[in-house]
């Protein structure tokens, strides 16, 4: 192991450096490439890092979870996990019998060579045997096959159904903790199987060990009477052993390369310019084409004959020759060995005590490689168990209320009139930042009212709204509904109360049908007829009708084809793959109707409350902003409306409150005529969109 030219060591500061211990890097340069390592706390020796005590202490904690999770996979199918376990297990003896068996077919070979009489029937149950088993074994193989696929996929849908429900769950708070989203990690549907590949991973260390000590054992009760063999395993083992301490790559360390070559680095973004799909247009206007071939030569001249080989391989090349060849000669040491015994002290030696010494000697080597490899892995891979059990403990940061909603305590009172909402100097972060985006607010909505919210861009509009339904607690100051603290009613019930048309609002990548039917989604599906009520009141119906599968149609429908292409087939597989995997576009206002759909199919289940729409019309054309404010009013009956809007004509006027918002901060508060006559920052607001209607004075 070399230490490599031009290293520099750093201490990382870290976000919170005094809650994360510092770790140290060391980095330095290779061809075009800088190379970061973390300085490990415990001994490198190449391939293998000696744990600290600190890591020894959190394998064995990790090692205590391998019950849980063997209990919970025998619980999902207990037959498949006792067959998959038996048959891996047995699997791991093929070894040792086949070594034994070849061990008096050697014997035989070597009695007919010097001359002696041989035992037939010996040589033909020895391969008969052999037969025998490699058909069983196979047998056996495809008939667990079934059982093990099933074993695999009830742990892999288990795992993901407790890990989504996690995720379901999540508070923005919670799900933003860093320490959250690394326990979540990234999961990828049809690849993901973290668990199943950590049990598969352990199951296989186990029997591979197993199958080495059987093999090892085996060939030392064979070969014991030689007095070489010792020496001879001895010899064997070295290389492997050495070659943990020698064995120098890149690959298996943690590392992150840099590339520090300015000219690669424009060859590359030149490149990518070049072939994606997105700047075609940009690429073929203004000469730019020309342009990108000048500027890829001057970087190629530039660049000049520096090697860019990868950094992995340049990492390699640092080793000396000598120790290269010095590794490589290891591997042929037991031979070297048998033949100067033969030419120094033949006596002992025979043919199959020297078989049966090499096959024993080359499954101990495979054994040293496969721990020194897999122990790195297996380790990461059951933190990624301890990972997976620890998103299941969870705790969400904001506490649920005890209280159902709504408090119908009067029996009388069936009718709703509407929520009561009330903010008491409330003041507001978002998790991680330091600044207030809403300070000191403090207001009265009533029953049945119709509120506007107006105020210029970052003004805390769209942050309020997030309050009112527990996207995010206060940090300061409290909020009551219905005259009770909204912290102590059930998160649940408060949100079904609620109908809220977001501003960031996306279509889902689900059948436009769902999409609009996740409005309400306590109920079952929807008929096709409540779904084109919902579709024609969020303005929708028209761009629907009109493709081709209509409300059946996914908008961005997942990927789960895989194709490989060649030959004369491969335009007409293409045009498959797209038909099938084709995204429909649809444009901002579109999105923005199918999101109204989905709030009208809300507010058509009943039990609303409370609507609040967050600029639902920034992306339509003024006739569907029209319409859609006028049918959301309509909406009004038994329910308090909030409406966020830059473009207030339409809204002001019929309002019962306007609350105007500047800085985070209430401003002014009234009605329409009232805060005209205050002639503050509405009038000020309603004047500039006033203004582009009147007759301009320019000649
Ligand atoms: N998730 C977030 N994390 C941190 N800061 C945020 C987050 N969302 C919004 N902000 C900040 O909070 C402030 C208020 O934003 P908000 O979206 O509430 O304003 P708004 O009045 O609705 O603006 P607009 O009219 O542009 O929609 C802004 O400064 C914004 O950058």
């Amino acid at each position: 192991m070399g230490i490599p030219v031009n290293e520099k060591v750093s201490v990382s500061t870290g976000d919170a450096p005094e809650k994360k211990p510092k770790t140290r890097f060391r980095s330095f340069q290779l061809g075009i490439w800088e190379v970061v390592l973390p300085v490990s706390p415990g001994w490198d020796l190449g391939l293998v890092t000696l744990p600290t005590a600190s890591e020894l202490l959190d394998y064995l904690s990790i090692y205590g979870l391998l019950f849980r999770l063997f209990g919970d996979i025998y619980a999902l199918a207990p037959r498949q996990f006792v067959l998959f376990t038996i048959f891996e297990f047995a699997q791991s003896f093929e070894g040792s019998i086949n070594l034994y068996l070849n061990s008096q077919i050697l014997d035989a070979i070597s009695s007919h060579l010097k001359g002696e009489a041989v035992v037939r029937s010996l040589i033909v149950r020895s391969l008969a045997s052999r037969v025998l088993l490699a058909l069983m074994l196979g047998w056996l193989r495809k008939n667990c096959e079934r059982d093990n696929q099933v074993l695999k996929d009830r742990v892999k849908f288990f795992f993901m159904e407790k890990s989504m429900h996690t995720l379901l769950t999540l508070d923005p708070t919670t799900a933003e903790d860093p320490d959250v989203k690394s326990k979540m990690g990234n999961a990828s549907f049809q690849y993901d199987n973290e668990v199943w590949s950590s049990f598969e991973a352990i199951i296989r260390m186990a029997t591979a060990l197993l199958k080495s000590f059987s093999q090892i054992a085996l060939a030392f009760a064979l070969i014991r009477q030689h007095a070489s063999a010792p020496v001879f395993f001895a010899l064997c083992v070295l290389q492997p052993l050495l070659g943990i301490f020698g064995y120098d790559e890149l690959w298996g360390k943690t590392h992150i390369i840099f590339c520090i070559n300015k000219a690669y680095e424009r060859l590359a973004a030149l490149h990518g310019f070049a072939y994606s799909d997105r700047y075609r247009v940009d690429r073929l206007s203004d000469g730019v084409a020309e342009f990108i071939e000048r500027e890829f030569k001057k970087s190629r001249e530039e660049l000049g004959d520096v090697s860019t080989e990868d950094a992995n391989r340049e990492w390699s090349n640092r080793q000396s020759f000598v120790v290269g060849s010095f590794y490589g000669l290891m591997n042929d040491f037991p031979m070297i060995y048998f033949a100067l015994r033969i030419l120094f002290s033949p006596k002992g030696i025979t043919f199959s005590s020297l078989a049966i010494s090499q096959e024993a000697a080359s499954s101990i080597q495979w054994t040293i490689y496969m721990l020194t490899y897999d122990s790195k892995s297996l380790a990461r891979q059951l933190s990624s168990v301890k990972n997976v059990y620890a998103r299941f403990e969870i705790q969400n940061k904001m506490k649920d209320g005890v209280l159902t909603y709504p408090r119908v305590l009067d029996e009388s009172v069936k009718e709703s009139t509407g929520m009561e909402l009330e903010f008491r100097n409330v003041s507001f972060k978002y998790p991680g930042t330091t600044k207030p985006v809403l300070e000191d607010l403090s207001f009265k909505i009533k029953p049945g009212q119709m509120v506007v919210i107006v105020g210029v861009n970052g003004s805390g509009k769209s942050s309020t709204i997030k309050l009112f339904n527990r996207l995010y607690d206060p940090t300061e100051g409290e909020i009551l509904v219905d005259g009770l603290p909204l912290t102590a009613y059930k998160l649940k019930d408060v949100r079904r109360a609620m109908a809220i048309l977001r501003q960031d609002h996306d279509s889902y990548p689900l059948s436009l049908r769902l999409n609009v039917a996740l409005g309400a989604p306590e109920r079952e599906m929807p008929s096709d007829e409540e779904i084109q009520e919902a579709l024609k009141a969020g303005g929708a119906d028209t761009f629907v009708e009109k493709l081709p599968k209509k409300a059946d149609t996914v908008l961005d429908p997942v990927k789960l084809s895989s194709v490989y292409f060649e030959g004369e087939a491969l335009e007409e597989m293409n045009t498959m793959v797209e038909e099938r995997e084709k995204i429909t576009d649809v444009s901002g206002g579109e999105s923005q109707r199918l999101a109204a759909a989905r709030v009208f199919m809300r507010l058509n289940s009943g039990g609303i409350r409370f609507l609040a729409a967050d600029e639902p019309t920034s992306a339509l054309d003024p006739e569907g902003e029209f319409a859609l404010f006028s049918r959301l009013r309509q909406e009004r009956g038994g329910k308090t409306v909030v409406f966020i809007t830059h473009r207030f004509g339409h809204l002001t006027k019929y309002a019962d409150l306007i609350l105007v918002m500047k800085d985070g901060r209430l401003v002014e508060s009234g009605n329409h005529i009232e805060l005209v006559e205050k002639d503050g920052e509405y009038k000020r607001l309603h004047d500039v969109q006033a203004q582009a209607f009147l007759p301009t004075t320019d000649s």
